[in-house]
């Protein structure tokens, strides 16, 4: 068996949802492992762990995904009262939060469109490119949650790097100020218009460029959907190094732009390693050329680096283990709370609990993917003995099979799905050291009490908690609950505010709580370079005191 790690090169058009810049060309490295297993295979692990079955098809790699209880450790779940409260909010699904604009005003020295501008777009996108449609508009005005709401008349979908590349160049010279789109599944305000931007949606850019077998080099436009890179590298027997719940709408643009992490940034690294080139265009139409594939250039600054994310107590001992036993073979270490696994058995169709219905306060998803599958079965067999015997788990299931495989992914990929239809949200993406961060959730519970539902999931891989606070509909009141001090707990224990969705419009304001000043004038200094008018993704990522 051969475990191969391979770079491939991507050709990119990224489109940078907060950012100054648009990137054209990526380079992602793709793990290639190869795989022999076919047997079906189930195993026990004794009286307590009769539900514990390997996982093992025809898949090119080998994936092994399990399932598992961390020891409960006390708290009831309050099921009644629970079930009572989402029943009342999904009837407030699609409510907004009405504008968040509202705190953020219009920049006056933006130009408005007129129909000359329209006459130009047209001349060099052609009709079919220049969208003026109210419908299709009101859908590209809007957010994934429908939380932020801009007011722009035009969206452009541009073919090429040049076309991109036109449309700044004009834009920049008439100060129209404009938001790139990709997929728009943002949870920060990011990928929408504030006010009336323009849209430069890329969802027509959405070609794979090449893809070399040899150094695993994909090259691709940025407008692809994640999904189709994940299927087409599966295809070749290659491994796409991300993966997210929001696969099959996101495009690999958007990703880059907010270095987003995903599901598996526990074995593959963040896109900063994994992207090995970029070509973007810069505010004022100019292209500049970074698709290098080299994997040492020590040629002065690595600047595509600026344009990559220029936007996880009792698991700590598991997640220890799990490090241990499984080593290079642990792609996944995911956790959810109760109150998680409860929202979406509530809320999702056709989602089942794989464990006996007993209480148990976390859940924990592990995937390994490794190249040689007894040796990888042993393994992770070696760590669910061991940890069901030091008391780490109280429970387990392993996938028997892919359709078990997804549909414990499944349940992990589906929590915020299930949170937007249990009402409003209140969402909050932090990296914090491992031990501290559920103490975080048991704080906002005991500060919210019965007034909202309180819920923690997230990477505990890599430290990334995702804090989803649940109310029947938005509330001032809750939100200065919350604000600033959930901000403010984390800069005390030194996290991060932002792990993976970027600061986008609802955190610009707040990037003081992870970066020092002198940092974020230096940001400021930066952006206003490659931007001086400040026309790409106005009232995002910077405080808005230094943006305008
Ligand atoms: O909705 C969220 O808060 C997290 C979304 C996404 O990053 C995830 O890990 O599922
Ligand atoms: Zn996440």
């Amino acid at each position: 068996m051969e475990r191969l790690r391979l770079r491939a090169t991507g050709s990119f058009f990224r489109y940078c949802s907060n950012r100054s810049l648009f990137d054209r060309r990526l380079n992602i490295n793709s793990v290639n492992s190869i795989h022999n297993s076919t047997s079906g295979y189930a195993h026990g692990f004794g009286k307590n762990c009769r539900d514990f079955h390997f996982f093992s098809d025809n898949h090119k790699w080998n994936v092994q995904t399990c399932f598992g209880f961390v020891r409960y450790q006390g708290e009831t779940f309050r099921d009644s009262t629970e079930k009572g409260l989402l029943e009342k909010t999904r009837r407030f699904q699609y409510r907004g939060f009405g504008s968040l604009a509202a705190k953020v005003q219009r920049n006056p020295s933006f130009s408005t469109l007129n129909s000359d501008d329209i006459s130009y777009f047209k001349e060099i996108l052609g009709e079919k490119g220049v969208i003026e449609d109210e419908e299709w508009l009101a859908t590209a005005n809007t957010d994934w949650m429908h939380k932020y709401k801009g007011s722009s008349k035009l969206l452009l979908q541009p073919r090429s790097t040049e076309e991109v590349s036109q449309i700044l160049k004009y834009c920049n010279s008439r100060c129209l100020a404009v938001v790139p789109q990709g997929g728009n599944t943002g949870l920060v305000g990011g990928s929408v218009p504030v006010f009336d931007e323009v849209i430069v949606n890329m969802s027509l850019m959405n070609n794979i460029i090449s893809f070399d077998k040899v150094s695993g080099i994909l090259v691709c436009e940025g407008g692809c959907i994640l999904e189709n890179l994940i299927t087409f590298l599966d295809n070749q027997g290659f491994i796409m190094p991300l993966d997210l719940g929001a696969k099959g709408s996101c495009q690999i643009g958007g990703n880059v732009s907010t270095n987003a992490g995903g599901l598996r940034l526990v074995r593959y690294g963040s896109l900063h390693g994994n992207v090995l080139g970029l070509e973007v265009v810069l505010a004022d139409g100019n292209v500049i050329d970074m698709l290098g594939t080299l994997r040492k250039d020590n040629t002065g600054y690595d600047l595509k680096h600026l344009f990559i994310g220029s936007e996880g107590s009792l698991g700590i001992k598991l997640l220890m283990e799990a490090k241990r036993k499984l080593g290079e073979i642990l792609s996944a270490f995911e956790f959810l709370d109760s109150k998680s696994l409860d929202l979406v058995l509530n809320h999702l169709d056709g989602v089942r609990n794989p464990l006996p219905p007993t209480l148990h306060k976390f859940y924990i998803l592990i995937e390994t993917t490794g190249s040689d599958e007894p040796y990888d079965r042993q393994k992770l067999e070696g760590f669910l003995l061991h940890a069901m015997e030091a008391g780490l788990i109280s429970d387990g299931a392993l996938a028997q099979d892919i359709n078990q495989a997804s549909s414990f992914w499944r349940i992990r990929e589906g929590i915020p799905e299930a949170l937007m239809k249990a009402g409003a949200v209140y969402k909050y993406d932090l990296s914090l050291p491992v031990e501290k961060m559920y103490d975080l959730v048991e704080e906002m519970r005991t500060r919210l009490s019965d007034s909202a539902n309180v819920v923690g999931y997230g990477h505990l891989g890599d430290g990334n908690l995702h804090l989803n606070i649940s109310t029947a509909q938005y509330d001032d009141g809750i939100l200065t609950q919350i604000e600033p001090f959930v901000y403010e707990w984390t800069s005390k224990h030194r996290g991060s505010i932002s792990a993976e969705h970027g600061l986008g419009l609802m955190k610009a304001n707040e990037i003081f709580y992870s970066k020092p000043t002198a940092t974020v004038s230096l940001m400021a200094s930066i952006k206003k370079m490659l931007d001086p008018k400040g026309i790409l993704n106005p009232y995002k990522v910077l405080p808005h005191s230094l943006s305008s």
